[in-house]
């Protein structure tokens, strides 16, 4: 029977011998004698859930409003303030009078950034980050505890940027603040709010103090200091802080063997992004030869602030690029051998954020489930068998994923074939759609994963009327997003070549007419996607045609031909160059 189009009505798949008109390696053939599938239309009963279906329209519409995607976020630091000096006074039997014994205050915590591989996403990191307060000093002499650091952990591949002052995202700092919050008050109220926020008085003495000379003396010296602070904080913004987090941070300490037992091992920190204010003076600081028993202390200075933007480079060697719904996710899947977790669903914008899934490639160039003919189904239809299988017990005695590939491994030994021999990361995508740029669909913030991808692959719908339009948007779009970044794409993947064509029995003229769309793509391809030499990055003077593939990801069909052109993308690049063929440039 004639397939169904995939966002029609719900399907389920029955094996059955199929001839899918193949138009495999550019040329059609009939695949006879290739076990396949064939879709029927489910029962009524079998249709997504209407509620789970809202469910997830309501999310895609969130994300969209998000405007931004979870590898790009920033992040408002601050230092911890330091502990308030102490004012006291040493008390003992039989001396009534002792000398000023107030402890200073502790130092406040510092923030560091540290890149750490257990994370994958900027999600979990939160956007304000106070550092711990010191401790206050206390009597006899006891000073404040210094406050522990707090570490902000972020996933490898992080770059993390220091936001200048005059960028609006930036936060203000402390003594724009300060600055703010004392509008509209009289220059008296604004001294007394300064005075307050920077003094600790004996109870009760705070007039007597503030008319004394060496108490004046004192409040110039500590302004004095604090202008000196602001220099060299405002001199510190002329370099800002840049770190590329690509390696995960190891002291020598932490990974010596050879430590002794019991031996405590510094724990990396990472890097310092705002230190903590310093502790506050007690009174014995402001002892002299003419003030024998002064009454005040200072508090503690705030910390240091900055604002920090954080992006994730997604390292994937391969970006997908495609239309919603063209079916980026399913192929994703199929280069895994189902192994990627991507949802893919019949609706536009069912991925949201990138995925990034390796694939693994064996010598004779298999790879992992290129050697049984996997189906791709929905993911909610995936789910619903999974659970039939629950149900019924069956999947009790099942081996999990690790022992069954161990067993497939060792299997492979003994009939002597090959490993795996090379490895390369794939990225999908959100869909983008005409007008990305304009914020149209979830805009096209989330290009900025593929930007370092080594090789751009488009994805499109060979079953839609006119493909060749789709590639246009997309490489407008692309071209959009960062001029020169198009030259990148090497291949045109048409997807869902089994929806045309039909079956053996099926019209003749049905697979002329798919023979023929694919070769008004392939034309459109070499006429209009060609590559001039001088487009490419260090672009040789000859220009270079794209590749374009038939395959059907669903089906996992003509994928071992993907991965092999992928792999070749993949070691050109790393190469450092890429190969240029002179190819027809005219009407065709
Ligand atoms: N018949 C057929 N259907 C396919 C094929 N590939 C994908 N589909 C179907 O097309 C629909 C969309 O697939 P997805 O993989 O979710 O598409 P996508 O490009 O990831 O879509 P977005 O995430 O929304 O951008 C699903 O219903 C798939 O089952 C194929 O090769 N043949
Ligand atoms: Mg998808």
């Amino acid at each position: 029977m004639r397939p169904a189009h995939g966002f029609g009505p719900f399907t389920r798949v029955c094996s059955s011998r199929l001839s899918l008109s193949l138009y495999f390696n550019g040329s059609l053939r009939h695949a006879a004698g290739i076990h396949t599938t064939t879709i029927e239309p489910v029962e009524d009963g079998a249709q997504e859930d209407p509620k789970a279906a809202q469910k997830r329209k309501s999310r895609t519409e969130w994300k969209r409003r998000q405007g931004g995607f979870l590898d790009h976020v920033v992040i408002h630091v601050r230092g911890g303030k330091g502990g308030n000096g102490c004012v006291a006074f040493h008390r003992e039997k039989f001396m009534r009078v002792g000398p000023p014994s107030g402890g200073n205050g502790g130092r406040g915590g510092d923030v560091y950034i540290m890149p750490t591989p257990h994370l994958t996403s900027l999600s979990s990191v939160p956007t304000r980050v106070r550092g711990h307060p010191g401790g206050g000093g206390q009597g006899t002499w006891q000073n404040g505890k210094t406050a522990p650091p707090i570490v902000i952990k972020v996933p490898l591949g992080t770059i993390v940027r220091q936001l200048a002052p005059d960028d609006p995202r930036c936060a203000k700092d402390q003594w724009e603040a300060e600055a703010e919050s004392l509008e509209g008050l009289t220059p008296e109220e604004r001294k007394q709010k300064l005075r307050e926020r920077r003094w600790v008085h004996y109870p009760g003495w705070q007039d007597s103090n503030e008319k004394r000379d060496a108490w004046k003396e004192a409040e110039q010296l500590f302004y004095r200091e604090e202008r000196e602070l602001r220099r060299q904080r405002r001199q510190r913004e002329e370099q800002p802080i840049y770190l590329d987090l690509d390696k995960p941070e190891e002291t020598e300490e932490a990974i010596d063997p050879n430590a002794p037992l019991g031996f405590r091992r510094p724990q990396p920190l990472g890097h310092l992004v705002a230190s903590g204010g310093t502790g506050g003076l007690g009174n014995p600081h402001f002892l002299s030869a003419t003030t024998r028993s002064p009454k005040w202390a200072t508090r503690g200075w705030e910390g240091e602030r900055v604002s920090l933007a954080l992006e994730l480079k997604l390292l994937a060697d391969i970006g997908l690029v495609g239309m919603p719904n063209a079916g980026k996710s399913t192929l994703l899947r199929a280069l895994t051998g189902g192994r990627a977790k991507t949802e893919i669903a019949g609706y536009a914008f069912t991925t949201l954020n990138p995925v990034v899934a390796v694939v693994r490639v064996a010598d004779d160039g298999s790879f992992e489930g290129s050697a049984q003919s996997l189906v791709h189904e929905e993911t909610w239809v995936e789910e619903e068998r999974e659970q039939e299988l629950m149900d019924s017990g069956a999947l009790a005695e099942a081996f999990t994923r690790n022992q069954r590939s161990h067993e497939e491994e060792s299997a492979e030994h003994k009939k002597g074939e090959s490993l795996e021999s090379f490895r390369f990361t794939v990225a999908d995508n959100p869909g983008l759609i005409e007008r990305a740029s304009d914020n149209v669909g979830l805009g096209h913030s989330f290009l900025r994963s593929i930007e370092r991808s080594l090789a751009l692959v488009y994805v499109v719908d060979l079953s839609s009327p006119a493909p060749w339009d789709d590639l246009r948007v997309l490489r407008d779009e692309i071209e959009k997003y960062k001029p020169g970044l198009s030259p990148k794409a090497r291949l045109v993947i048409a997807n869902k070549a089994d929806l045309l064509g039909g079956s053996e029995n099926d019209d003749p003229r049905a697979v002329e007419e798919a023979r023929q769309k694919l070769k008004t793509l392939e034309e459109f391809v070499q006429r209009e996607m060609t590559v001039s030499g001088q487009e490419e990055e260090g672009g040789s003077t000859e220009g270079r045609s794209m590749d374009v593939v038939p395959i059907s990801a669903k089906f996992s069909l003509n994928i071992r031909k993907v991965v092999h052109l992928m792999r070749g993308y993949v070691e050109d690049a790393k190469r450092g160059q890429v190969p240029s063929t002179i190819t027809p440039v005219g009407p065709v």
